[in-house]
């Protein structure tokens, strides 16, 4: 026997029923990098502690009741398969969170409610849940109707987004690496075959790119529509002005380094784009000479070590401007994009646990005309430290790409750079941007 019971607390009408329930599947959940979340969460921890006095007055709880309370503005839920005690959801919450045809198109999943009627979001006049525990019924001051079901809940609200983010660490983690200890064999390695015609074989691919910021396509033929065939496969084509798919020699065609055969020390490309490319894509066509070998450095894990032995120069380096620039005058083109070296995930503390991204290209460093005239200083200071861990050659990881082997560089995190050379080297590539990727690894299943 189980029981739905609800309190009632003010002029809320409100239905208890004694019902027959099957058991509500176990529920787990988990949340990507919320930061609108930051908020209600910590006011839900305050209200909790308050409410957690009340309850042993209020309700008689069961193991297997749901039960529900009107609390300051919030609907108070305990659920007997939610690992919290009180789930607090604000009503301006479920209000906004209206799944019904007048507030939620379901065939494009697009809200088609006006957030300003949420400030207005008064008590309900009528809440319930239904017999089977599975789906909470809402009745509104203004008699709009609302159903939700409680595991959408569990799994869209603010309440599950600590188990959420628990959730999303067992899928994958991020894993930081060196040359020490880490050698390019360790990347994820997918065969063509299996990568282009199952799921499993881009889950593989996606979940090695997003633990340790690179990965390998081996098997693919040696032309720049097999590679661009690769790249569709987990997202679309960046066109710049190096083109889409790109081709590259030693012929200097573009005002720029990597059109020639000079060594070149790891660096992330586009820092002078407002936004750099998200990933980067390689794979040489051929190669009669010596030398060229691909070097990659995990840019996250020096920073690490930046905010352990410098916090200062952490700190600095996440806050001032730094523009990146490439110009062209045979093509008119002068490209500039300020940013930060370091930059974090929006609404989080400016530490390695929420980086977002690295932006690191000496040679592509435009004249610095903002800053404070009293950190120039400083910025050098802080610069040459992080340089100083990047271009360690110990963190390095060397490779030298052959024909068919296209490999994935997360722009935002891993460095590229490469050896000199000598002879003819024919490489090509393309740049992806970022929401297209990740927007591939949701669908695997690697995101939620
Ligand atoms: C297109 N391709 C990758 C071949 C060259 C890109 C130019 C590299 C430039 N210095 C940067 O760091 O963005
Ligand atoms: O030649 C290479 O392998 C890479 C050159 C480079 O840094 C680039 O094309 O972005
Ligand atoms: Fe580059």
């Amino acid at each position: 026997m189980l029981v739905v019971r609800v309190v009632p607390v003010g002029r809320a009408r409100l239905v208890g029923a004694a019902v027959r329930r099957r058991l509500v599947p176990a529920l787990t959940g988990s949340a990507p990098t919320a930061s609108i979340l930051t908020t209600p969460a910590r006011c839900n921890s305050q209200l909790a502690a308050d409410a957690h006095r009340r309850r042993h007055k209020n309700v008689i709880t069961g193991p297997d009741a749901v039960a529900l309370r009107l609390h300051r503005g919030h609907l108070v839920v305990q659920h007997p398969r939610w690992p919290v005690d009180d789930a607090f959801f604000s009503l301006a919450w479920l209000r906004d969170h209206c799944r019904c045809r007048h507030c939620y198109d379901n065939s494009t999943f697009q809200r088609k409610t006006d957030v300003r009627q949420l400030s207005s979001v008064g008590n309900p006049l009528h809440f319930n849940v239904n017999s089977t525990g599975t789906v909470l019924e809402i009745i509104w001051h203004d008699g709009h109707q609302s159903e939700y079901s409680m595991r959408w809940l569990w799994e869209n609200s603010y309440v599950g987004a600590r188990h959420r983010e628990q959730r999303q660490s067992r899928l994958w983690q991020r894993c930081l690496w060196d040359g020490r200890r880490t050698s390019a064999e360790d990347l994820t390695s997918v065969v063509y075959d299996s990568f282009m015609t199952t799921e499993e074989g881009v889950r593989r691919l996606m979940k090695g790119f997003l633990t340790h910021g690179a990965a390998v396509v081996t098997g693919v033929a040696p032309t720049p529509a097999a590679t661009q065939a690769v790249v569709e496969r987990v997202g679309v084509v960046q066109h710049t002005m190096f083109g889409g798919v790109w081709e590259f020699t030693a012929d200097g065609r573009h005002a720029d380094t990597a059109y020639g055969r000079d060594e070149l020390l790891p660096h992330t490309d586009g820092t002078y784009y407002s936004e750099p490319p998200g990933v980067q894509v390689f794979h040489c066509l051929a190669h009669h000479g010596h030398g060229g070998e691909t070097t990659l450095v995990d840019g996250f894990a020096a920073l690490n070590s930046l905010h352990q032995a410098d916090p200062a120069a952490y700190e600095l380096l996440s806050r001032v401007p730094c523009a990146g620039e490439y110009r062209d005058p045979s093509r008119r083109l002068h490209m500039v994009g300020d940013g930060p070296v370091i930059a974090h995930r929006a609404g989080a503390e400016p530490t390695p646990d929420s980086l977002l991204r690295l932006r690191f290209n000496p040679y592509d460093r435009a004249a610095a005309r903002r800053g404070e005239p009293a950190e120039v200083e400083a910025f050098y200071g802080a610069y040459g430290r992080l340089t100083e861990l990047l271009w360690d050659a110990r963190r390095r990881l060397r490779l030298k790409l052959r024909p068919g082997t296209v490999i994935l560089i997360d722009n935002w995190r891993v460095l590229h750079g490469r050896a000199s050379f000598t002879g003819r080297r024919h490489m090509c590539g393309a740049y992806m941007a970022r929401s297209d990727v990740l927007s591939r690894a949701r669908s695997v299943g690697l995101l939620i």
